[in-house]
């Protein structure tokens, strides 16, 4: 089949000359915001080329680059070639930053778009090919992300997913905890089986010991029949005992030895009953140090960590913000039928500048509240509820002070990952001391950097 390329111009000499210079392709045309957005629904092609000027501004490049953002994000896989006019390079990179493939100035050399084109679309094809492949490589599909530092997570999740180690979830709170959870259980064997998911920091003390092991007929007043716990119910399949760290240190004894023994006996009943699950848990708390207060068994520690796994703070996974972001615009506009579609330069900057402490959940919040509230179908960062920042990341405060802390916070931040965590080297990259470093750290609430140094 042969591939379409849409070209979108209002020019009818550029048009004619792009149709002879790419015989190879099926070209279709567009001049307008409305009829390239059709062309694309209705052909969706790999390839478009675009025209920055176009009415009913052709003197500038408001017009195209609209077009641009909006083809970006209805079919983000699509590669846009940009044509701008002589000088305009700003624009053009401009175009880049919203998610064009490339671009060229006009005058057409017919050579070039053609060796262009064809780059692009096997650009485009290999990219599907990737992900379809990919799909079914790694199959963990609820988790959206292609960083590094995601991937590398996944990866063991994959891995011990086939086995019935005990997996601790660390992380901070809103990262995935109980997505990862989940997909460690429908990549298992015991996929067919339940997962049950209980939170030990939202039920009440005393009624969690029943909650989890189940209770017998009469056991407590109240207990007219007898009732399975979450343990039970799990037969077969996986527990997910969320933040962990908030189980009662009376009932920690209890818990090892139903980790240990894999039995357990109901509240008010004498009979051991055999389980067979497996047990993943999460939490938000240092249970190292816990362990050292005493507030937590080390034995069960042990018990429930025998793979600990830090699922890592959104702010640490670079261009998944955006992928995650783009995601969500997408739900959310289906769902409140919305106009918002793409986002602003600013809002992009914003949102990779913004430290994220509520992770990913606080991006669903944000999101959603500018699906709804945005006015045009930009999204710009007052929608999202941030400053607005520039391209470098800096804050467009004048403000001399914030200034110095966004700058700086970033530079600590980024030599924090570049000396891979170690505060020595660290420091060392700043040119400064480690107390100095250390001071930073407190002056700015970079609290994470020092949780995990
Ligand atoms: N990588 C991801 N891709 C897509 N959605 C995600 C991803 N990670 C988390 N989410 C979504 O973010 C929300 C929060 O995730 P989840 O509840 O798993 O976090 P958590 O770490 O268990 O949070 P908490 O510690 O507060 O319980 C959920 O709606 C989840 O679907």
């Amino acid at each position: 089949m042969t591939d379409t390329v849409l070209v979108v111009d209002d020019d009818l000499g550029i048009q004619k000359q792009l149709k002879w210079s790419l015989t190879d392709y099926d070209v279709v045309f567009a001049d307008d915001h409305t009829s390239a957005i059709a062309q694309l629904r209705r052909y969706e092609p790999k390839v478009v080329t675009l025209d920055l000027g176009l009415p009913p501004d052709p003197a500038n490049a408001s017009e195209g680059l609209r077009i641009l953002q909006d083809i970006i994000s209805l079919a983000p896989r699509t590669k846009v070639i940009v044509v701008t006019g002589n000088n305009e390079k700003e624009n053009a990179l401009k175009a880049i930053n919203f998610g064009a493939y490339d671009f060229y100035q006009k005058p057409i050399d017919s050579d070039t778009i053609k060796l262009l084109v064809y780059r692009a679309l096997n650009l485009a094809k290999l990219e599907l090919e990737n992900s379809i492949l990919s799909k079914v490589r790694t199959g963990m599909s609820r988790i959206i992300g292609n960083s590094e530092s995601i991937q590398t997570v996944v990866r063991k999740a994959e891995k011990i997913a086939n086995t019935d180690v005990s997996t601790l979830l660390l992380g901070e709170s809103g990262t995935g905890k109980e997505v990862f959870a989940r997909s460690i259980h429908e990549h298992s064997p015991r996929k067919d089986k339940p997962f049950v998911a209980i939170n030990c920091a939202s039920i009440p003390e005393n009624l969690l010991e029943s909650e989890l092991f189940g209770y017998e007929k009469g056991a407590f007043t109240g207990a007219n029949k007898t009732t399975l716990g979450k343990i039970e119910t799990a037969q077969g399949g996986t527990l997910f005992l969320d933040e962990i760290g908030d189980m009662p240190i009376g009932l920690q004894a209890k818990m090892l030895r139903f980790l240990q023994e894999r039995v357990i006996e109901r509240v008010g009943g004498r009979a051991e009953i055999p389980v067979d699950i497996r047990v993943i848990c999460a939490t938000h708390r240092d249970l190292q140090t816990m362990v050292a207060e005493e507030r937590f068994r080390e034995d069960l520690y042990y018990r429930v960590g025998e793979i600990p796994i830090m699922i890592p703070p959104l702010r640490d996974r670079d261009q998944d913000i955006i992928l995650l972001a783009r995601t969500f615009l997408n739900i959310y506009r289906e769902e409140f039928n919305a106009k918002a579609k793409s986002f602003s330069e600013s809002a992009i900057n914003s949102m990779l500048a913004h430290k994220w402490p509520g992770n990913i959940r606080e991006m669903q919040n944000k999101l959603k509240s500018a699906v709804i509230m945005a006015e045009g179908t930009v999204i710009q960062p007052d929608d999202l509820g941030l400053f607005a920042v520039d391209g470098s990341g800096e804050s467009e405060t004048l403000n001399l002070r914030e200034v110095r802390e966004v700058a700086e916070s970033k530079a600590i931040r980024r030599a924090y990952h570049q000396a891979d965590k170690n505060m020595s080297k660290t420091a060392e990259l700043l040119g400064v001391t480690r107390p100095t470093l250390y001071s930073l750290i407190d002056k700015y609430h970079l609290d994470d950097l020092k949780s995990s140094a």
